[in-house]
């Protein structure tokens, strides 16, 4: 049974979808944000139109990706209210909502893990000195605001996603001590599901005027954050930024066992399209590696769901479980 095998690759089939792409924060490195007021937020009945034509697609989460309303912005309470009813309705319609829409209060996130399956958001870098250059003009990326956001999400018992951006300036004991510190907070809550390396990689849009993160560097980062970070924690990277196949092969002998969401486009990074997934598979299987799809929750999390987030999850076990069926 390939479910009991070690030689597994974990993959999320996703779809992004973006409630605004404004963002009062100007991170000199994003291809992503537009200025306040410039472009109108994405309606429900958008959104529902999205979605039904996802229906019929091989589409589990919805990836809910935003820019950020200032927390004080008189907006910020319609802004809320417009990610949450796009998670109810993606839910409601049946697909598995993950919500990484920047930094929220406590009360805000105790609202979308009603609606969410799982949350994140990354970490970056805790280095303070960012907050001198790519992040100068971005008060979300302060650490402490970050740091505070896994602390809640822990007590709020939320399975998250976090991670690190690498090569925006910070050095390579900054990474070992991002690191560090999500162990400690994983050790105190068991919340965190998996950690993302994302390579810097330069899009058309942005100001950094940086080279990409050199991705020979990463399988030697992998590993040593493996040493790091607890063994239930999943180390994901993402496939389209390591473009060179024996690079991605390396990343993954080196123990990053998970791609991501692949989705027909990748709101981050839009310059870099994903692979197809039959792809994909045919550049891993040679070397011995099974890519199968995984849900936006482990199932380590499964007690931590409500009812009803926990019945959308029993459902796609069951197509997942009578799929594998039926190829074997
Ligand atoms: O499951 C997640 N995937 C995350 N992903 C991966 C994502 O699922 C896919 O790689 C694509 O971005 C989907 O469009 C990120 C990718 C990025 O480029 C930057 C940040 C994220 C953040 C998350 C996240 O919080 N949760
Ligand atoms: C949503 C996440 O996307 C990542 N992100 C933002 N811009 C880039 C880029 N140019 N290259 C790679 N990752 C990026 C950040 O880590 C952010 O938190
Ligand atoms: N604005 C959020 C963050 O930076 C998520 C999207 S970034 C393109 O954390
Ligand atoms: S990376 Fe996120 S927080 Fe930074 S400017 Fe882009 S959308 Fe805003």
């Amino acid at each position: 049974m390939s479910s009991f095998s070690q030689n597994i690759v974990t993959y999320s089939p996703a779809y992004t979808i973006v409630p605004t792409y404004e963002c009062f924060n100007r991170c000199s490195y994003c291809n992503f944000r537009t200025d306040p007021g410039q472009r109108p937020w994405l309606t429900l009945a958008e959104a529902k139109s999205i979605l039904q034509q996802l229906q019929s697609q091989n589409v589990c989460e919805i990836l809910i990706l935003s820019g950020e309303v200032h927390p004080h912005s008189p907006k910020r309470k319609a802004w809320l209210e417009r990610i949450y009813d796009l998670c109810a309705l993606a839910l409601k319609m049946g697909f598995l909502p993950h919500t990484n829409v920047g930094p929220l209060s406590f009360e805000e996130m105790q609202k979308l893990k009603n609606v969410n399956v799982s949350m994140g958001l990354m970490l970056e870098q805790l280095t303070p000195q960012l907050l001198d250059t790519v992040h100068r003009h971005a008060p979300s990326k302060i650490p402490e605001v970050r740091l505070q956001q896994l602390q809640w999400a822990g007590e709020l018992q939320i399975p998250f996603t976090t991670g690190l951006l690498l090569g925006i300036g910070e050095t390579e004991n900054d990474w070992w001590e991002t690191l560090v510190a999500i162990s400690d907070l994983h050790q105190r809550y068991q919340h965190i599901q998996e950690v993302i390396l994302q390579p810097h990689s330069p899009g058309s849009q942005q100001t950094f005027d940086a080279p990409p993160f050199d991705p020979h560097q990463l399988p030697s980062v992998i590993a040593k954050a493996r040493q790091i970070l607890p063994i239930d924690i999943t180390i994901q990277i993402p496939p389209n930024l390591i473009q060179d196949q024996e690079w991605l092969l390396a990343c993954i002998a080196a123990g990053a066992r998970d791609l991501g969401g692949i989705s027909p486009k990748d709101e981050v990074n839009p310059d870099y399209p994903h692979l197809q997934e039959q792809t994909l598979r045919e550049i891993l299987q040679p070397r011995g590696w099974e890519l199968i799809p995984r849900l936006p929750v482990y199932p380590q999390f499964a007690s931590w769901l409500s009812e009803e987030l926990g019945e959308g999850v029993k459902k796609y076990h069951l197509k997942m479980n009578s799929k594998e069926n039926s190829r074997t």
